[in-house]
This record gives C-alpha cells, sequence and structure tokens, in this order.
C-alpha cells in the first residue's frame, strides 16, 4: 500500500483493530477502533507514537518498508499509555541507535516497562527539534489523558500530533483524513471517546487549550480515529465545548429497574416532557446499555433524569455504579431529576439524593419516590418533576 501523505513530509501509519471487543478492557468498541502513528521523512527521519503491542501484523516491517532502506533518527513518544507504546521495544531493536524523545515523565514510565534507560532525548516545553523542513517544538500537555502526556507541533506546516486528544473510537474504513469520510458516523464515537477517557481531565485539556491559544493548527494528527487535516478548527471547537461541559437542550432518563415499577414511571416522565415542549429525549434501561453509552449521552443534554427502585436498603447497584463514576468524573453543569419505587423503608430514591448532594447538580424538582406500582395519584410527583425539568430547560434558551 501506498504511504498515505498528511501534509510536507508527514505520512500517516495506521492500523486497525477489529478483534478488540473492550478497549481498556472495559469500553466496548462496537465500531473497532484505529491506532495511528505518524512517519515524518525528512532529512532526519522521525516516528511519531507506536501502535498496540502485535495490534497489526509486523508493525516493524511496515515502518521498515516505509523509511525504504534510510534509518530511523527519532522516536518521539507523545504518550506511553500501551496502545500507543506497545512497538517502542520492537522498533528499539529494529533501530539500535534512534534517539527516543520525551519528557522526564515519559522516561520514568519506558524504564518500568522495557527496562529503557539509553539514547534518551529529554525535552521540556518549547524545546525544538529541527529535522530539516519540519520544525518540531514540544508542548507537555500533562493529564491529557496521562501525566506524562506532550504533544507535538511542527511549526512549519502546523501540525499538531495530538496524543489521544482529538482521537476517536471506530477503525477508519478506508477514508483516513477528515475529508474522506462521513462525520456524522464518528461524531458520537468521538464523543464516547473523550467523555470515558478524557472527560475526567476537562481542566487539563482547557489549561492545553491555553498553551496552544493563537497557534496556528493546519492539521491534527492524533492517536486514534480520523486526522483533520481540511476542518481542524470543527474538532478543536467540540473539545472546548465537551471540556466546557456544554449541552444540548434534551433529557436523557436512566432508570434501574427489576420489575418494572421505575421503568414505568421512566417512560411516563418522558412523556410528560414531550408534553412539555422537550424533544430530545433518551431512555435507557442501566442494566442493558453499557455505562460508557450512558456517560456519552450525558455529555450530550443538560437534562439528567435517574430512576432507581430500592435494592437492600441502597440504589440498584448498576445505577450506584453509574453514579459513583460520574461523581469520580467530576461531571459538572447538568439538571437533575430523580425518580423511583420501593416496597417498605426505600433505598433508591434516598441514595440517588445523596449523589445529588455529592455532585451538586440543579434539581429540577423534588425527587419522586413511589411506594410500589404507579398510579395517577402516585404520579402527580413525576409530573411536577417532567414539568420543573421542562421549565427550567426552556428557560436556557436564547
Ligand atoms: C432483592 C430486592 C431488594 C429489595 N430491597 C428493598 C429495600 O431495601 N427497600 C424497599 O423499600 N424495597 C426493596 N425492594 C422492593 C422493591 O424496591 C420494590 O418492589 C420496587 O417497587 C421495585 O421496583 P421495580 O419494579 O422498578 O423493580 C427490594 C426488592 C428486591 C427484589
Amino acid at each position: 500500500m501506498n504511504p498515505l501523505k498528511v501534509t510536507g513530509k508527514v505520512y500517516w501509519l495506521g492500523i486497525n483493530d477489529r478483534r478488540k471487543f473492550l478497549f481498556e478492557n472495559m469500553w466496548p468498541l462496537d465500531k473497532g477502533v484505529a491506532y495511528n502513528c505518524y512517519l515524518i521523512l525528512d532529512n532526519m527521519t522521525a516516528l511519531v507514537d507506536t501502535v498496540e503491542l502485535r495490534s497489526g501484523g509486523d508493525f516493524v516491517s511496515k515502518v521498515d518498508a516505509m523509511l525504504n532502506g534510510r534509518r530511523l533518527d527519532f522516536l518521539i513518544i507523545n504518550h506511553m499509555e500501551p496502545d500507543h507504546s506497545g512497538e517502542i521495544k520492537a522498533i528499539i531493536d529494529k533501530y539500535p541507535g534512534v534517539k527516543i524523545v520525551g519528557n522526564l515523565k515519559t522516561f520514568k514510565i519506558i524504564e518500568a516497562y522495557w527496562g529503557i534507560k539509553d539514547n534518551l532525548h529529554i525535552v521540556d516545553d518549547g524545546d525544538t527539534l529541527d529535522l530539516g523542513y519540519h520544525k518540531l517544538k514540544f508542548v507537555m500537555t500533562p493529564w491529557v489523558h496521562w501525566p506524562e502526556t506532550m504533544m507535538t507541533y511542527d511549526q512549519t506546516d502546523a501540525v499538531l500530533f495530538s496524543g489521544d486528544a482529538f482521537g476517536s473510537f471506530g477503525t477508519l474504513d478506508g477514508g483516513v483524513f477528515d475529508d474522506e469520510i462521513n462525520f456524522a458516523y464518528y461524531e458520537d464515537e468521538m464523543r464516547r471517546y473523550f467523555s470515558n477517557i478524557v472527560g475526567k481531565y476537562c481542566n487539563m485539556v482547557q489549561k492545553a487549550f491555553k498553551k496552544l491559544e493563537g497557534v496556528p493548527v493546519k492539521a491534527i494528527c492524533p492517536t486514534h480515529g480520523p486526522v483533520w487535516r481540511t476542518d481542524p478548527q470543527k474538532v478543536l471547537g467540540l473539545y472546548d465545548k465537551w471540556s466546557k461541559y456544554q449541552t444540548e437542550e434534551g433529557v436523557v432518563i436512566i432508570y434501574a429497574s427489576m420489575y418494572g415499577n421505575t421503568e414505568e414511571v421512566a417512560d411516563y416522565i418522558a412523556r410528560q416532557l414531550v408534553e412539555n415542549g422537550i424533544t430530545n429525549i433518551r431512555v435507557f434501561d442501566v442494566s442493558r446499555t453499557h455505562i460508557s453509552h450512558l456517560i456519552n449521552e450525558i455529555w450530550k443534554y443538560k437534562g439528567v433524569m435517574l430512576g432507581s427502585c430500592a435494592y437492600n436498603s441502597e440504589m440498584f447497584p448498576l445505577m450506584e455504579n453509574l453514579t459513583r463514576e460520574l461523581e469520580h468524573m467530576g461531571v459538572k453543569d447538568h439538571l437533575l431529576g430523580l425518580f423511583g419505587s420501593y416496597s417498605w423503608n426505600g433505598g433508591g430514591v434516598k441514595n440517588l439524593t445523596k449523589f445529588a448532594e455529592n455532585i451538586g447538580w440543579e434539581m429540577a424538582a423534588q425527587p419522586a419516590d413511589i411506594f410500589g406500582m404507579p398510579n395517577d395519584e402516585k404520579l402527580a410527583n413525576c409530573k411536577l418533576l417532567a414539568e420543573g425539568m421542562a421549565v427550567k430547560l426552556k428557560a436556557l434558551r436564547k
């Protein structure tokens, strides 16, 4: 296959992984995932990141074919997570003189993983590396998404090698560049990747944005998903929005229900929201939909309604898992509604209320906890809850 040129002397080298079911052994890969790295064939040659170990046949041979007899001068490591650093050792074994470019934190991790201590070229914020045509500058972006994470910026052609930032789940099915794909296909997976993988570090994403303020960016080369060479502003805008917790009008209703009572309330509330003028409504069963999709939906919509039956004096365990994760991620700026059903002393809504206090989201109205089965009388509070949510959402319209 011909090497795919990004710009100047930069080439994309990516591997599609359709075999892995779970990314980080946790996140379902319904559409697979791509590991991207980049080879710069300048006066000096440089490989920016590698791929997951043995994910794409003989990776080293692919690099070697692209080098076409030249030696590899630099291996730049923006991120040490194994889905990008897996082939480091194989590359070093093949090109023993290669200089490994990273920061102090990178090198601690390299030593811990591979015992590598030689040929290290340490860089810090603002340091540069001249390859001939391309003049690289290093930008430290800790916690986007590990402590050692950095980005490499090519000052010549304004290319940002961004690591995991601006990445997406989903394999590259022929189209690699943003002008060759249907963005709608990737947008959801991109937000799912952002919210679940990077979302805990929104403040660090904003700090990285500050560092890049005023820097021209003509292409973004992330380590997953499409390469943004035509409209990089689009993903810059999305990341800015998502990392500021800016959402759309709409409500995601997530319920935990064993015998259908809480589920019935969820459907009732959904209908009430529609009758009160809200149209973007998504209802999910927490037992059926993977938490990564639920978090993705929460990142999209301003309104969140959580419902749980009582379960051994607690909320339903899978709902507890979701709420714990939301608290751990420190998700901000939502309107919250709570509901549930119980048979004796409760537990679902009681504990959801504790979650509400911890996370600090604004409550749409009083929680609605239903004793036993819902009926018209018992649903009156749920009607108020939906109305409260609709009123608050509509008040935000510009
Ligand atoms: C395993 C189990 C544990 C339960 N624990 C409680 C509880 O601690 N407190 C309570 O009031 N009801 C408890 N219940 C009763 C349910 O919460 C109640 O039947 C509720 O209406 C079920 O809602 P659902 O139809 O949405 O599942 C429990 C039921 C089961 C099966």
